[in-house]
């Protein structure tokens, strides 16, 4: 008998939620992790991270009381890197003992060390002054997550160039920045540096924002960000980057078009490559594509049955969230209990303000020439959006002009990630306009915009029904 039903390789959301998931129908599981701490990306480098400089940034720079109180209370004093980072450390650390405690709950064993496969049902534990320990299983999880691409260009390594590992590592806030790549870490970090009220520049070789956004949104988003003082620069890319010996001295960078840039600090966020690389799954057969990522089929089973892989490891959509829907289902296909994941997956992304979305955009209704109507409700109408000042907030619906049916939701604004939950929820259970007119919302609330926005549909399906 193998010593183990399923050996989970990496710690992060995924693996956390394939062991729990495993232990739970009572197999008996046990997590490899090559890190002294628990947790991956999510926790130590990439999701509560920088979430929580987000929260800090707001509320160093006091940007959630702007023009509030007829007083300027921007920057209520100069904030300090470790300032900036105390908030970082509190939850990182508790995220990481959650983690041990769920783990050990569920009598999920534990090993530190690189785990690699050396055949189809043996994982190798390398630890440096350890003996090796080798594992046999019935089934494996890859959960190896992902790690920042560093393009050649830059002398990473320089204190003052960072990727978004390193950028936690900050010595000192930057007094001037540039931000290479305006996808969805790009876009917060810079967001949150430029609410500390630090000159950003995004350099983005694409021509828009974020285009997996409804378009009204990404352009709303685009100049929320120019307000918020982000320089945009789309349609380019940095051509060259010197960086003195002397820290005194700029950086300077000269992006495509000739345009000359002089930052004291620049953070690279221009993609993830998938942790494949000495885990022995080409010798076994299993198929990986450009950037290293595991393929996989439907239920996350890789090319050699019994080995599963989900989260960054298998590239799009690579979010926490999704990361661990995909290794409950992946657990419970391997242990005859077949689930298939959510036809609905949300998005929040936590620039300033929040944008999330959930279902379908107007764009790629228009496309496949779905008939729908689109209703707004803007926070500046909402008495709760006046009441903490988020007047540029906005939710719109997006329901079939036939059935009424929903079949998108788009929110810009403080608690968006939240709100678009009402959404997502009537989303996955197959909902149209009434549920949101008959439901009775607490007032005032940034969540009866549902109603608003619906009545805004159907003031106009009657027009033109008239
Ligand atoms: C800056 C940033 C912000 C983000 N914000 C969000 C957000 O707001 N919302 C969201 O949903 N997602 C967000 N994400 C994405 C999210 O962090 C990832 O999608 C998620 O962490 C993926 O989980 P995972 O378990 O697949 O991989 P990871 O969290 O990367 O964990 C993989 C683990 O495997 C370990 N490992 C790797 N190789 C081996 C090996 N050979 N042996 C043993 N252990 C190994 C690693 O050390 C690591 O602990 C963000 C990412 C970044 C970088
Ligand atoms: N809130 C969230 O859900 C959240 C937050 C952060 C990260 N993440 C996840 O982390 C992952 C990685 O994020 P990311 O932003 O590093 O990667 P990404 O691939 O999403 O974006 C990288 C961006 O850099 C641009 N780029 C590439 N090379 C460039 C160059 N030479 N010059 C200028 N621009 C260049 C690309 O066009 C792209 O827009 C994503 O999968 C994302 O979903 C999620």
């Amino acid at each position: 008998m193998a010593d183990f039903d399923l050996v989970v390789i990496g710690s992060g959301p995924a693996g956390e939620q394939g062991a729990v998931q495993a232990a739970r129908l009572g197999k008996r599981v046990v997590v490899v992790e090559r890190e002294p701490v628990l947790g991956g990306t999510a926790a130590n480098t990439g999701t509560l991270p920088s979430k929580t400089l987000r929260e800090t940034a707001l509320y160093l720079s006091g940007y959630r009381a702007r023009g509030l109180y007829g007083v300027e209370s921007s920057l209520r004093r100069e904030a300090t890197v470790s300032d900036f980072l105390y908030r970082e450390r509190r939850v990182k650390e508790q995220e990481r003992l959650r983690i041990a405690q769920n783990l050990q709950r569920h009598g999920v064993e534990v090993i530190q060390g690189k785990g690699a496969l050396a055949d189809a049902h043996t994982v190798v534990v390398r630890a440096e002054g350890l003996p090796e320990r080798r594992l046999t299983t019935h089934h494996v999880l890859i959960a190896t997550g992902s790690t920042p691409f560093r393009p050649p260009l830059y002398p990473f390594g320089d204190p003052r160039v960072h990727d978004s590992d390193e950028i936690l590592d900050l010595h000192a806030l930057p007094s001037a920045m540039v931000v290479v790549g305006g996808g969805v870490i790009g876009c917060e970090y810079a967001c949150m540096f430029a609410a500390l009220g630090i000159p950003v520049t995004l350099v983005e070789v694409k021509k828009e924002l974020l285009s997996f956004l409804d378009d009204e949104f990404s352009a709303l988003l685009g100049q929320r960000m120019e307000a918020l003082g982000v320089r945009m620069r789309f349609g380019h890319t940095v051509e060259t980057v010197q960086v003195p010996e002397q820290q005194s001295e700029p950086i300077r960078l000269t992006i495509s078009g000739g345009e000359q840039l002089e930052v004291d600090q620049v953070l690279v966020a221009s993609g993830r490559s998938a942790n494949t690389a000495g885990l022995g799954l080409e010798t076994l057969g299993v198929k990986l594509g450009a950037r290293g990522q595991v393929e996989v089929g439907r239920t996350y089973q890789t090319s050699v049955p019994h080995i599963y892989a989900v989260g960054d490891v298998i590239g799009f959509p690579a979010l926490a969230s999704t990361s661990m829907e995909q290794a409950r289902v992946a657990v419970l296909h391997a242990f005859g209990d077949p689930h298939t994941p959510s036809p609905v997956l949300p998005y929040g992304i936590y620039t300033i303000p929040e944008v999330s979305m959930a279902g379908e955009t107007e764009e790629g209704l228009r496309t496949r020439g779905v008939p729908y109507v689109a209703g707004r409700a803007s926070f500046s109408t909402n008495p709760r959006g006046q009441i903490i000042g988020e007047t540029h907030g906005l939710l719109k619906l997006l329901f079939h002009r036939e059935s009424q049916k929903l079949l998108g939701v788009h929110v810009l604004g403080e608690q968006a990630s939240e709100l678009v939950h009402v959404g997502l929820t009537a989303l996955v259970a197959g909902a149209g306009a009434s549920l949101f007119v008959e439901t009775c919302f607490n007032y005032p609330t940034l969540s009866e915009t549902y109603k608003a926005a619906t009545y805004d549909a159907l003031h106009q399906l009657k027009a033109w029904t008239r």
